[in-house]
C-alpha cells in the first residue's frame, strides 16, 4: 500500500485506529476454544466487527510463533483474510546482518503479504536497508518505545563527532542527543516518508511534540493505548500532521473486550469509540 492510497484510507474511514491481534490461545472465549482452528476463527470474527473502525491491523507475531507451526498457518491465514483495504503490520521486530535481513524481509514480504514489518534499529544501517528495497512496503522502525525498559538504552543521552568530508575538509561534527534521537536522524537517510515509519510509544507523551520536530512528515506506529494507559488525546494533539501521520494501536483493549459470546460485538464497540474520538481530531485538521 502506498502512502497516497493508506492517506486516502484514513480520511475516508474518519479513522487511524490499527486493531492488534494479539490473540493468546489461553484468552480465547471458552465458546471457541474447542473449534479446530481457534486462533483464526478468533480473528476472523474480530477483523469482521472492527474492519469499519480501523485502518490497520497489527499481527504480533510472537503469539503465532508461540504455537509452533498451527500458530504460523493461523497467522498466515489471518494476514491473508484482511482486505486490502486495509494497511496490515507484522510485528516482528526483526534485524540482523545484511544477508539474514534479507531472509527476514522475504519471508514477510514475498511469502507472506504483509504491508509492513517492525525492525529493530541497533544493528545499523545494513540490517535495516534490506527492508526498504521492496516497492509499496514499508519498514517499521523502532523509535522510542512504550515499556519502562525504553529508559535502559533509547533515552541515554549520547555524543558522537563524525569524521565527514565537507568541500574537501575534514571536520567532525559533534552530534548529540538521546540515542533514539540518532535513530530518527539517521534512517531519514536511508528510507523516505513513503517507506519508512517509526514506532512511538503512546506512554512518551512528553516526548511526543520533539519526536514530531525530528521527523514532521513520516507516519508513528503509536501502541501503549488502552491496557497500557497511553493517551489518544495527548497523542493526538501532538503529533498529527497534515496527512494525519498517526496509526495509534490497541491490541487487548480492543480484543479482550469481553470474555464472553459477545467478544465481537464488544471488540467493535470499544474500536467504534476510539474511531469516534479520531474522527474529531481528523475534522479539526481541515
Ligand atoms: O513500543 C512498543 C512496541 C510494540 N508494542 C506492541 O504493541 C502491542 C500493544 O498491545 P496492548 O495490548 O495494546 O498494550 C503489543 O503487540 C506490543 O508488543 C508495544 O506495546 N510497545
Amino acid at each position: 500500500m502506498t502512502r497516497a492510497q493508506l492517506v486516502e484510507q484514513i480520511f475516508q474511514k474518519g479513522t487511524y485506529l490499527c486493531v492488534g491481534l494479539d490473540t493468546d490461545p489461553e484468552k480465547i472465549p471458552d465458546h471457541l476454544r474447542s473449534h479446530p482452528d481457534a486462533v483464526f476463527e478468533f480473528n476472523k470474527r474480530i477483523i469482521d466487527a472492527t474492519l469499519e473502525h480501523c485502518v490497520a491491523y497489527k499481527i504480533n507475531t510472537a503469539f503465532y510463533e508461540a504455537q509452533g507451526l498451527k500458530g504460523w498457518e493461523a497467522l498466515e491465514r489471518t494476514v491473508r483474510y484482511i482486505p486490502d483495504t486495509h494497511f496490515t503490520i507484522a510485528d516482528a521486530k526483526r534485524g540482523d546482518i545484511g544477508n539474514t535481513s534479507t531472509q527476514y524481509a522475504k519471508a514477510f514480504f514475498e511469502a507472506l503479504p504483509f504491508n509492513s514489518v517492525t525492525v529493530a534499529p541497533y544493528m545499523g544501517a545494513d540490517s535495516v536497508k534490506p527492508f526498504l528495497g521492496y516497492e509499496g512496503k514499508w519498514t517499521i522502525l523502532l523509535g522510542l518505545t512504550s515499556n519502562p525498559g525504553a529508559r535502559d538504552f533509547e533515552l541515554l543521552d549520547c555524543s558522537r563527532s563524525t569524521d565527514i568530508l565537507v568541500d574537501g575538509v575534514h571536520t567532525a561534527p559533534k552530534e548529540t542527543g538521546k540515542l533514539f534521537e540518532f535513530v530518527f536522524r539517521a534512517a531519514q537517510h536511508w528510507g523516505s516518508e513513503g517507506n519508512l515509519m517509526f514506532v512511538v510509544g503512546a506512554t512518551q507523551a512528553d516526548a511526543f511534540r520533539q519526536i514530531r520536530a525530528l521527523a514532521p512528515n513520516h507516519f508513528f506506529l503509536v501502541p501503549g493505548v488502552g491496557a497500557q494507559g497511553g493517551s489518544l488525546r495527548d497523542i493526538s494533539e501532538q503529533a498529527l500532521n497534515a496527512e494525519c501521520g498517526l496509526l495509534v494501536n490497541a491490541s487487548r483493549a480492543i480484543i479482550y473486550a469481553s470474555e464472553g459470546e459477545d467478544f465481537a460485538e464488544e471488540a467493535a464497540a470499544i474500536a467504534g469509540q476510539y474511531a469516534f474520538e479520531m474522527k474529531s481530531y481528523l475534522e479539526a485538521l481541515k
